[in-house]
């Protein structure tokens, strides 16, 4: 396909002139003889490159400079200027121009600075393409879960999205706070700056420090050169703090300031920087025992927990696991190529009984090495690594497989959830304790199986 050009001037026999140059150099090129008509050009036509005039009667370059920065940041302009605006268009360039050719212009300098220009438009699409696909991929639509109590985190997503506010984010290992941390990011005006992520926890103590706020050269020993640390990063966009709960207590004041007053000092520098950060921590670890038991400062704690969010472990929404199931399934057989419809019944009756300490990572490795070793059009039990059938409580003679693994399993449960009760004369909430379960799993799982509250529990 031949390159699209479009010449804005208001002299439109001066643009059609050019147009009729560039055509013949092998461009596919439309000449119009305003703003208003470049906008609607814009809008109903392929376009590569604009080359517009800097003066205009009605709005001139610069408005459609501007115009086409918020809207088409990926269409490189090419100021046309009269010599004696050369200032002006130079101004225009440090605006965002691509470059000006000042009038009269030689049609073959026109041609090269196109040429230059298509060059950078063709970054700038691919530029744009990774970060679409980047934002598809964090699109908070890929949090998947319809279970009340993460409908509860999808709806404070939203609240929090649009905001500035630090959250924290508290839940076990693999329930998905990077992905939530990464959806308030890319669905709020921060998402077209950095997200930046910090383990904290898989960083050494010595280097935490330099890791996030950099250094000076010479600053310590082994500091060859100077390095911008991940706040600098950051700028403008999310620093998401993950395991903020292995920050070490020497770290934690000058975190705390860095928050607060949005400077800090690289190590070795003798001046503060200045930046525009949001932060989102996330912690497995009970902040409020370590602030008890001195490993966690007070403040830093107060000062990160202005919104709490707790992204619930996946044995408390294993309403959910059918459907993150079959979707971790559809991508794994399309990765690996297989042709898999989906799971069994006993299979998915497995999955939903088994208590997922590793919770959705742990389901994710699960179904793709199950994806891996099928060898039928489902994923049926013997698929399942054997720890997920082993994870349920044990048959009576697990030697003698049961005709109906559903029914089964059922009954199993069942029955230790009725011991429980009896065991608490039914009070649920010191029987989900003595289960090792929430609450409201427990209420869920008394649903599913149809015990009654006035039942006897014999
Ligand atoms: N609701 C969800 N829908 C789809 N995938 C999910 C969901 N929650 C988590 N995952 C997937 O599970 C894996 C673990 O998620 P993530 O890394 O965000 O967890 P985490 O809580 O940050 O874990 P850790 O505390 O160990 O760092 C990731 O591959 C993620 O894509």
């Amino acid at each position: 396909m031949k390159p699209s050009v479009l010449v804005v001037d208001d002299e439109i026999r001066l643009a059609e002139v050019l147009s009729v140059a560039l055509d013949e150099r092998g461009f596919d090129t439309q000449a119009v003889g305003s703003v208003q008509a470049a906008q609607e050009a814009l809008g109903s036509s392929h376009v590569d490159i604009v080359l517009a005039d800097l003066r205009m009667p009605d709005l001139g370059g610069r408005d459609l400079l501007h115009q086409i920065q918020e809207t088409r940041p990926d269409i490189p302009v090419i100021v046309m200027t009269a010599y004696a605006s050369v200032r002006d268009a130079v101004d225009l360039v440090k605006e965002g121009a691509f470059d000006y050719i000042s009038k009269p212009f030689e049609i073959d300098d026109v041609v090269a600075t196109i040429a230059r220009a298509l060059k950078l438009g063709e970054m700038l699409k691919e530029n744009r393409r990774l970060r679409d696909e980047l934002e598809e991929k964090y699109k908070f639509e890929n949090l998947s879960g319809q279970s009340a109590v993460f409908r509860i985190v999808l709806q404070q997503i939203t609240e929090v999205c649009g905001s500035r506010a630090t959250v924290l984010l508290e839940g076990e290992s693999g329930t998905g706070k990077e992905l939530v941390a990464r959806a308030i990011h890319y669905n709020s005006p921060r998402h077209l700056k950095p997200f930046v992520a910090v383990n904290c926890a898989a960083i050494p103590e010595a280097l935490l420090e330099s890791e996030l706020f950099g250094h000076t050269k010479g600053a310590f020993t082994g500091a060859v050169s100077a390095r911008e640390g991940r706040f600098a990063l950051a700028d403008g966009g999310t620093l998401f703090l993950d395991e903020i709960g292995d920050m070490p207590i020497s770290i934690q004041a000058k975190l705390l300031r860095a928050i607060q007053e949005q400077t800090f000092e690289p190590i070795g520098a003798s001046k503060s920087v200045s930046v525009d950060v949001r932060i989102i921590a996330a912690t497995h670890k009970n902040l409020r025992k370590m602030i008890k038991a001195q490993e966690f400062r007070e403040d830093l704690y107060y000062r990160l927990n202005i919104f709490p969010m707790a992204i619930p472990p996946l044995r408390d929404r294993a309403e959910d696991i059918p459907l993150l199931a079959s979707q971790f399934l559809r991508s794994f057989a399309q990765d690996m190529a297989k042709r898999l419809v989906g799971f069994t019944p006993a299979a998915e009756a497995a999955m939903v009984a088994y208590p997922w300490p590793g919770n959705v990572r742990e389901l994710q490795n699960c179904v793709q090495r199950a994806v891996i070793v099928a060898r039928g059009a489902s994923i049926d039990v013997p698929d399942l690594p054997r720890y997920v059938l082993e994870g349920q409580p044990k048959a009576n003679s697990p030697s003698k497989l049961p005709d109906d693994l559903d029914a089964e399993l059922a009954q199993i449960e069942r029955s230790f959830i009725l011991k429980a009760l009896r065991e608490t004369n039914g009070v649920q909430v010191r029987a989900a304790e003595r289960l090792g379960v929430t609450e409201r799993s427990l209420w869920h799982r008394i649903k599913k199986l149809g015990i009654r509250a006035d039942h006897s529990f014999d």
